[in-house]
């Protein structure tokens, strides 16, 4: 695990930005394809500043969610839809590139129809992410992973439903630990002091938060923080 503390929002979406151009470089050069997994919140707002300034073959990007609200894309709860109207008009990305969830059904069939999409673009082989951009809450969760929830523990879904979300909206869908662990890469970039608390209890104390357990297996694993949230680091 590697800690890499900034000053400041915008050092944040500036080192974020420089490690998607290597792994994507990378990627691409390597296996002709990158595959991305990417989280809503603060994460979107990084991402629509910094994307634009890569210099990558667009085309070859999949992009998939860490999670997703069963909500409308219209809604301004859509991840999607956050991602559509801050990112894509910014880049040649289109929206056919993104895995998005299917409309108008319950969080359940939407995440069984989640994970047969990845399995198909995933030729029906292992789910191996390049990347996954991962954000946190104050209260350490991650992706749609809350404390003490049993989805914690799920190892058999790549893709589970969750209905009872502390967190509105309350019906989600998420990947679980084992596809987020077997990730070639997994990046939280994390901002503000509000986070600084549960990154203490979570890097320094090493507390079971569903954040901490955010371990790939053989792949690399980074947090970006910045001056404030890394406070009591
Ligand atoms: O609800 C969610 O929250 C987390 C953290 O959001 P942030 O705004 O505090 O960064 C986010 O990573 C996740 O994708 C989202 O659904």
């Amino acid at each position: 695990m590697t800690t890499i503390k900034v000053h400041n929002e915008q050092d944040i979406i500036n080192k974020l930005t420089l490690y998607i151009q290597k792994i994507s470089n990378d990627s691409i050069y390597t296996r002709g394809k990158f595959y991305i997994g990417l989280s809503g919140g603060s994460v979107v707002k990084y991402l629509s500043e910094g994307l634009p300034k890569l210099s990558t073959d667009w085309s070859k990007w999949v992009l998939a969610f860490c999670d997703e609200r069963v909500v409308p894309e219209e809604s301004p709860d859509s991840t999607f839809g956050t991602y559509k109207r801050q990112l894509i008009p910014k880049t040649t990305l289109n929206e056919d590139q993104f895995l998005s969830i299917k409309q108008g059904v319950t969080a359940e069939e939407a995440a069984k129809d989640y994970a047969e999409k990845l399995n198909k673009v995933f030729n029906g082989e292992d789910i191996k992410f390049d990347l996954l951009l991962l954000g946190m809450g104050p209260d350490g969760h991650t992706c749609s992973l809350f404390p003490a929830h049993p989805l914690l523990q799920e190892n058999k879904l790549t893709v589970a439903s969750i209905t009872n979300s502390p967190k509105p909206p309350p019906e989600r869908i998420t990947l679980t630990y084992p596809v987020i662990n077997n990730a070639r890469n997994c990046i939280f970039a994390i901002s503000g002091a509000s986070k600084a608390e549960m990154i203490k209890r979570i890097l320094l104390d090493k507390e079971e938060l569903p954040a901490g357990q955010v371990k790939p297996h053989t792949g690399s694993l980074y947090w970006i923080v910045d001056d404030a949230a890394a406070k009591y680091l």
